[in-house]
């Protein structure tokens, strides 16, 4: 039966998408109206699938297994699912359904409240602000606020650059409400530093009256500061019983010992309420220099939209009005991935939740549904605490049920995923096999050559007849997965990841795109386009009054009017995304910034993405690959300890400190475990993707599977459902237009992410982006484009890197040999997307007799292999659509010369 206020806390595969599905259609087919059920998911692509789950799930209602689900949850008969289910379909496809992401789910609240906030309504939101911008305000608000020496003293202090407190700002930022319960206050550490030093000098006066210290002992104590002293081996010792100290062993020196370990970490403890406190005031700031940014640009970023609305529903006099409104929307909530939800979210939805759990609410009926597994949290960077499960279990006074069963995979992913964690995981209890689920394949293997395994793998998988939409590469990185789609493609195999996925690029998005530009610039181009796009005959398009009719439903008829919806999820999740634009004119305008990916069934090709962005999705076919580099020890210098879900205290990480400091020790301790669960969390995501077979690539030596002691071998048998291959939909070919897909920074910044040095990377970003500036290949255009690499990378640059910079960009215009190549019609950073892969061309040109010339500038000699396979991709890119003579060359701009290589 029904049950109002529920959770499942489930292992992987189990089935909780499927039961937040089951869920929802219950609730519809209980008459439950769709634009009152608010379905939370983690990802744009969850929410999409979930209302696409939906719809399909309601078309092939006889034959799919949420039925006999469904009855009994509803208690309803299945005559009366299958008789009332076209209904229940037509008004989910006719409602505002919220089956959207937390954050969109946010942004909307603050369009609503915006004034309260002082803003417009039409704001817009990114994944992040625009850092340089950020960074330049903060600055010159520091500078204002004669608060210049506070941050350069923290950036002393830490031994950081300006641009890395930049980082431990945002967190503060990020964690401000949680931060608020603790107080930092300046204290001043001369004192901690005398005392420390004058049980020094008793110490010394021992040593120096024992006739039997060594010249090491007297070595060892004679220390002429306390920065010296903190950091002395013997200062870590529980007792001075030991090594040279013995000869001359007293309690008393065991007395002198202790002070200065008491000492030393009162004094680290100062240090650290300073820091903070400095930090602290800087992040004011730092709040100021966003809230004016946004004010200014009306962009916010999503920690941004999240702070605000907080603020506005907590801390405002009429928060409790604020939230009758909301409620009065929402009767049922739905929560997936709970689990890395954080704990600012969740005080945002509290009020929400109680109004239904505690049974006051406007609507008597409501309900309450969430699903998670604490096993695959792994968002805690972005503030996911995992014990928010049990605390909102307990809070709402929650029922909890477990799934048991899996229902994803066959037997031997789940015996090897079984036997992997259950000693290594807390609390891991073994999943349970169907009957119908015996077969399957696992198989480790040990090979330092990660791409060439990958490679020969995936290979061996589609020579077995595997589907390429059902091979999944999981990978650390984006870098590690950009390296494997080069390897693929090298090998002529299709490779879907996601940035070549985007929902606007999609065949019949971009159909309605131009539908609507058609009836708002009234261009015959844009009609042409549309119905060339359609493969339908040009007719005539009547006009729409947009101040008549809301932009959702102009979309919405158009796709009924020219049949189009057929099967394709695009246009559901184009729908979707519509919701999000307060008109035409926005949509127009900002469509290109819109990252919604398209729906998956749609695109052919290997699948390569993170272990992180695996989360939520099956494939028959999984391989997880090692990471190709060791991961920089980049560790936070901040540690946050929390109690439950309650943020205890922050520490600075401090060298040698947890010897002296048993709180500090505590802290580090939990951290640690924490950081090994966040690893163990992440592998167990990547083991449970897969359905049918799982290959694991490991490397011989520190493997990111070290953790689990996997040793290589293979279990079950290698097999693959051959695909029958569907005829796809005839479609005339595009017309060529040229696209905006973003800046070639994203991308050239997602290359070079195997380049270690930041400055290296930011240099390279300068050098090419001034050259995209030059209006043309001449010294006049220098001083131009020196200016506009100076505004945006300037304060990432010393001067002597921009000078060689424009040195180099100099004698790359005076290059006769260059000169000679550009001779043409030039397109800088031309954006080319060929086989769903997107690149860009930092110079192709057009010669009159129809020849064209690429060129790839490099600003450093190493990675060739690399540039070489990359220049040749290029040109096997333009040859297929051009048809033409295409010569590649890299261009190496170096500090001294340039040099060109042909390919
Ligand atoms: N009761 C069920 N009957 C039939 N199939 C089911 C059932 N529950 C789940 N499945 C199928 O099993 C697979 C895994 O289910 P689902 O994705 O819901 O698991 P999950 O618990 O959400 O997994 P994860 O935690 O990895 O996201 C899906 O293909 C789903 O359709």
């Amino acid at each position: 039966m029904f049950k109002n206020n529920l959770a499942y806390e489930a292992s992987a595969g189990s089935g909780k998408t499927f039961m937040l599905v089951v869920r929802y259609l219950s609730l519809l087919f209980m008459q439950a109206e769709p634009s009152k059920i608010l379905a939370l998911t983690f990802t744009n692509k969850a929410a999409s699938e979930m209302s696409e789950r939906i719809v399909e799930t309601l078309e092939e209602l006889e034959s799919r297994g949420e039925l006999d689900v469904i009855m009994q949850v509803t208690g309803l008969s299945r005559e009366h699912l299958l008789a009332n289910r076209k209904k229940i379909l037509q008004e989910f496809l006719n409602s505002h359904t919220k089956i959207m992401t937390i954050d969109s789910f946010f942004t909307q609240v603050l369009r609503k409240f915006s004034l309260y906030a002082s803003l417009m309504p039409d704001f817009s939101t990114f994944s992040s602000q625009h850092e340089l911008k950020l960074m330049s305000r903060f600055l010159s608000e520091v500078s204002a606020a004669n608060k210049r020496e506070i941050l350069i003293n923290l950036s002393l202090e830490s031994k950081k650059r300006i641009s890395d407190i930049f980082t431990l700002l945002d967190e503060f930022y990020i964690k401000k409400e949680e931060l608020s319960n603790i107080s930092f206050t300046k204290i001043d550490l001369r004192a901690f530093e005398d005392e420390a030093m004058s049980a020094l000098s008793g110490l010394q006066g021992i040593v120096a009256n024992c006739d039997k210290a060594s010249g090491q002992l007297q070595g060892a104590v004679k220390v002429e500061s306390f920065a010296e002293l903190k950091d002395k081996t013997w200062v870590q010792k529980e007792s001075l019983e030991y090594w040279a100290f013995k000869k001359c062993f007293t309690l008393e020196m065991n007395h002198y010992l202790h002070t200065i370990q008491t000492t030393v970490a009162n004094h680290h403890r100062a240090k650290e309420q300073n820091f903070f406190y400095a930090l602290n005031e800087l992040v004011e700031i730092y709040q100021k220099s966003k809230k004016a940014l946004y004010m200014d640009d009306s962009e916010l970023s999503f920690s941004d939209v999240t702070s605000l609305v907080y603020e506005i529903l907590h801390k405002n006099d009429d928060s409790q009005f604020l939230y009758f409104r909301l409620d009065a929307k929402i009767e049922h909530i739905l929560l997936d991935e709970f689990q890395d939800t954080s704990v600012l979210q969740y005080k945002i939805l509290k009020p929400l939740i109680e109004e239904i759990t505690s049974g006051n609410g406007i609507f008597e009926n409501g309900s309450f549904f969430f699903v998670g597994d604490v096993k695959q949290s792994i968002y805690r960077f972005r503030g996911g605490v995992s014990a928010l499960f049990g605390e909102v279990v307990e809070e709402n006074d929650t029922e909890v049920e477990k799934l048991l069963t899996n229902y994803r995979s066959q037997k031997e992913v789940i015996e090897f995923v079984n036997a992997t964690f259950r000693d290594k995981i807390e609390g891991y209890s073994d999943q349970l096999v169907r009957k119908e689920a015996q077969g399957g394949y696992v198989e480790v293997l040990e090979n330092d050559e990660l791409l060439e395994e990958t490679l020969t793998q995936v290979q061996r998988l589609i020579a077995l007849g595997a589907d390429l939409n059902e091979i999944a590469i999981l990978c650390a990185t984006n870098g590690d997965g950009e390296a494997i789609k080069l390897s693929l493609q090298e090998n002529e195999i299709e490779v879907v990841t996601e940035t070549t996925t985007k929902l606007i690029n999609q065949r019949s998005v971009k159909a309605l795109l131009e539908y609507l530009k058609y009836l708002y610039f009234k261009e015959d181009i844009y009609k042409h386009n549309f119905f060339a796009l359609i493969s339908q005959e040009i007719q005539s398009i009547s006009s729409v009054d947009f101040n008549k009719v809301k932009l959702f439903d102009v979309v919405k008829r158009a796709i009924e009017k020219y049949n189009l919806f057929e099967h394709d999820f695009h246009l559901l999740r184009f729908l979707n995304a519509i919701k999000g634009y307060e008109d035409i004119e926005a949509l127009l305008f900002e469509y290109e910034r819109l990252d919604t990916s398209a729906a998956a069934s749609d695109l052919n090709g290997v699948r390569v993405l993170t272990v992180h962005k695996s989360k939520g999705l099956e494939y028959a076919h999984v391989i997880v690959m090692d990471r190709l580099k060791n991961p920089p020890a980049s560790r936070s210098s901040i540690i946050y300890e929390y109690d439950g879900i309650a943020l205890q205290n922050v520490y600075l990480r401090t060298k040698n400190r947890e010897a002296i400091d048993r709180s500090y020790e505590n802290a580090l301790h939990k951290e640690q475990k924490l950081v090994r669960e966040d690893s163990l969390n992440a592998l167990y995501v990547a083991f449970t993707r897969a359905r049918e077979n799982l290959i694991i690539i490991k490397k011989s030596k520190k493997s990111s599977f070290d953790l689990l002691e996997l040793d290589a071998k293979s279990s079950g048998e290698l097999q693959c459902e051959r695909v029958q291959k569907e005829k796809k939909k005839d479609l005339q070919p595009l017309e060529h237009k040229e696209l905006y897909y973003g800046t070639q920074s994203d991308i050239l910044a997602l290359e070079s992410e195997q380049a270690e040095n930041i400055n290296a990377i930011n240099f390279g970003l300068a050098l090419h982006y001034m050259l995209e500036m030059m209006s043309s290949f001449n010294k006049e255009s220098i001083p131009n484009a020196k200016d506009m690499m100076i505004n945006k990378f300037g304060f990432e640059l010393q001067v002597d890197e921009i000078e060689d910079i424009v040195r180099r960009v100099e004698m790359f215009v005076e290059n006769e040999e260059v000169l000679k190549l550009i001779d043409g019609d030039c397109y800088r950073e031309k954006a080319l997307r060929y086989k769903n892969n997107l690149r860009y061309v930092d110079l192709l040109v057009k010669h009159k007799e129809g020849s064209w010339n690429i060129l790839d500038y490099k600003s450093s000699l190493s990675f060739s292999e690399h540039h070489v396979k990359q220049v040749r991709y290029y040109k096997r890119a333009i040859e297929d659509i051009t048809a033409e003579l295409v010569n590649g060359y890299i261009c190496y701009i170096l500090a001294d010369s340039v040099k060109l290589v042909k390919i």
